[in-house]
């Protein structure tokens, strides 16, 4: 039986106070597939890639990355991912220079932590401001700074929570042809989550569709446009919610 990339049995967090985050979740991401969940505020989008990312605990159910379980095995499965959190992590007193340097030294050391800084500074793209400490930037520079180390990192699965959140039109652009370009040359597994229906149509094969922590649906995107008779992945959205309530 193939290997899936992620593959989630019953995934189920309940928070203290009983609030639901996702309900029995199912599915599964393919190796080398970029696979995108999407729906609005609050159906369980953070809560299912922090449980993936071994960064919360799933009341109950399974994860499994690359047949490693996340919950028994959370160092092993940590060595085969990375993590862009919503909000990534300050380290105001840093300069961009060394945090990329500090991130990358968790995982790599000697040579090939010289090439993964090299690749990281060439990703952020961010030129003299590099040297500057991390407080005086923007909130779309701390995102690309994060996500030039964690793409430089070279994950098996890259696990991106709102990637372009907060940057402008060509520094999103550029993302989402880096994320397409490091699936495609690396053949990185990518999952991912947005509110930018475009985004996701450009850069995904399959969605997941969540709502009040259930999946509601999940196929490729032509497939559920097909199905609700949607001419775009907007109106797919709406329909299967609508469906749903
Ligand atoms: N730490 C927490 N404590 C209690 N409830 C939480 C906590 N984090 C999330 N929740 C609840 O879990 C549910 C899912 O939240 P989650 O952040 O996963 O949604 P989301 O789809 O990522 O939302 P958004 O699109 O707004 O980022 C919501 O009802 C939320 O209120």
């Amino acid at each position: 039986m193939a290997e899936f990339a992620i593959l989630t049995k019953d995934l189920t967090k309940i928070y203290r106070g009983g609030n639901v985050g996702i309900d029995s979740l199912n599915f599964t991401v393919e190796e080398g597939e970029i696979y995108g969940l999407i729906g609005p505020n609050g159906s369980g989008k953070t809560t299912t890639l922090r449980i993936i990312a071994t960064l919360l605990k799933p009341t109950r159910g399974e994860v499994y990355v690359y047949g490693v379980n996340v919950v028994k095995n959370p160092l092993e499965a940590r060595k085969l991912m990375n993590y862009l959190p919503e909000e990534a992590g300050a380290y105001r007193d840093l300069s961009g220079l060394d945090f990329i340097r500090f991130m990358l030294s968790i995982r790599f050391s000697g040579r090939r932590l010289e090439e993964a800084v090299s690749e990281a500074i060439e990703i952020a793209d961010l030129g003299n401001d590099l040297k500057r400490p991390i407080r005086g930037y923007s909130k779309g520079m701390k995102r690309i700074l994060a996500l030039s180390t964690v793409l430089a990192s070279h994950p098996k699965l890259l696990i991106l929570d709102e990637p372009t959140s907060g940057l402008d039109v060509e520094r999103s652009i550029y993302v989402r042809k880096m994320i397409k370009r490091y699936n495609k040359e690396y053949g990185t597994t990518v999952l991912l989550s947005s509110h930018n229906m475009l985004e996701v149509e450009y850069l995904c094969g399959r969605v997941g569709i969540l709502y009040r922590g259930k999946l509601l649906t999940q196929g490729t995107i032509e497939d559920l446009k097909t199905k609700t008779g949607a001419s775009n992945l907007e109106e797919v959205f709406l329909k299967i919610k609508g469906g749903a309530v």
